[in-house]
């Protein structure tokens, strides 16, 4: 462990919640805070499903799931991060909520705690400004599903301090992860690269070459990918792609290459996000 202060996880969504599990599971005391006690709920039950469902496969130690558990406290009051070493932001995709909730932050958390934002695209840079002290805010994008993935970015903005960095960066090393640094650029390196891999399957089908579920077989069996590109969408969130794609190609002056596709946004209009909705391009019990 790098600290025995609290971290804190700001959002308990697809990716807030497995980061907070992964640093219990570490031994930190985590501090998980979202907008109300109904969400922070769910997660916590989601949580304790999931990890109930390994203690009886076996897979984990008998009473892990309540130590693990035991270890999180919910709070749906940003007050209660007043005694945090490390934050780790996972709130959605928005730049202006992102600066919103990093200002509040600053006021806050102790005044050597480290800031960070698991942000899949926003720059970090753009997120520190306007603060007091943008060198304690720094990028540590976790992958889905945070529990299981090995890696962890970690993004430098302009401002971004030496110390931060290696702090997030130990910190990471603490769960288990390898860790990859890399300067602010858009979509950091992963999403950056995976860009082609979401972009081409849309296209795919929009050119009536082949169908959804053909490109995710060809992908799996050809490609010895986990998951094709649109199991994979509905993994990530269907809301939390188009920002990307849309942050990617803004970040590029509009780069056709990154435009992102009119199927995604319809998609997000009718509220289909994928796995977390229970339906995206497929259909999921709920
Ligand atoms: C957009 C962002 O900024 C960046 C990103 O995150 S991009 C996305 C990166 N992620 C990927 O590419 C994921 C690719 N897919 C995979 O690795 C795998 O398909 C998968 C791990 C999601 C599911 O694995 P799969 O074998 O198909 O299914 P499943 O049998 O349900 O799960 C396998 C194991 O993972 C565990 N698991 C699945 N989802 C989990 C979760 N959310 N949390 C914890 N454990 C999970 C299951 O419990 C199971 O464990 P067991 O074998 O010990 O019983
Ligand atoms: N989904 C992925 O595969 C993935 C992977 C890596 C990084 N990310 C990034 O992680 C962040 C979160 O993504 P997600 O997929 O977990 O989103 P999500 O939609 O699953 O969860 C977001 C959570 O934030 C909460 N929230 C909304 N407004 C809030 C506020 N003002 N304060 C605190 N909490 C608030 C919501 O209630 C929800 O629980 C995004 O920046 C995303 O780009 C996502």
């Amino acid at each position: 462990m790098v600290t025995s202060r609290p971290v804190a996880v700001l959002g308990g969504g697809t990716m807030g919640i497995g980061i907070a599990q992964v640093a219990a599971e570490q031994g930190y005391t985590v501090r998980l805070y979202d907008i109300t006690d109904d969400v922070l709920d769910k997660a916590l039950a989601g949580l304790r499903g999931r990890l109930e469902k390994l203690e009886q496969k076996g897979k984990r130690p008998a009473g892990d799931t309540e130590l693990v558990l035991g270890r999180i406290v919910p709070t749906s009051t940003l007050d209660a991060l007043h005694d945090v070493a490390l934050v780790i932001e996972a709130v959605p995709e928005k730049l202006e909520l992102k600066r919103a909730i990093f200002s509040q932050l600053e006021a806050i958390c102790p005044p050597d705690a480290v800031l960070a934002s698991n942000t899949s695209s926003i720059p970090i840079t753009a997120i520190a400004g306007g603060l007091k002290s943008p060198e304690r805010v720094v990028g540590l994008h976790f992958f889905n599903p945070a529990p299981l993935m090995k890696l962890v970015e970690v993004i430098s903005g302009m401002h971004t301090g030496a110390e931060a960095v290696a702090f997030a960066d130990a910190f990471a090393i603490t769960l288990g992860k390898t860790t990859a640094k890399c300067i602010d650029t858009p979509g950091f390196i992963v999403n950056r690269v995976a860009r082609g891999f979401y972009g081409e399957g849309l296209r795919l089908v929009q050119e009536g070459v082949a169908t959804k579920e053909q490109i995710d077989k060809i992908a799996r069996l050809g490609g010895n990918f986990r998951m094709g590109p649109f199991e994979l969408m509905d993994l990530i969130g269907i809301d939390v792609n188009l920002s990307v794609s849309q942050s990617v190609y803004h970040a590029t002056y509009e780069e056709q290459r990154y435009r992102p596709n009119p199927i995604q946004e319809r998609m997000v209009h009718a509220g289909d996000f994928g796995r977390k909705t229970g339906r995206g391009f497929y259909r999921y019990d709920q």
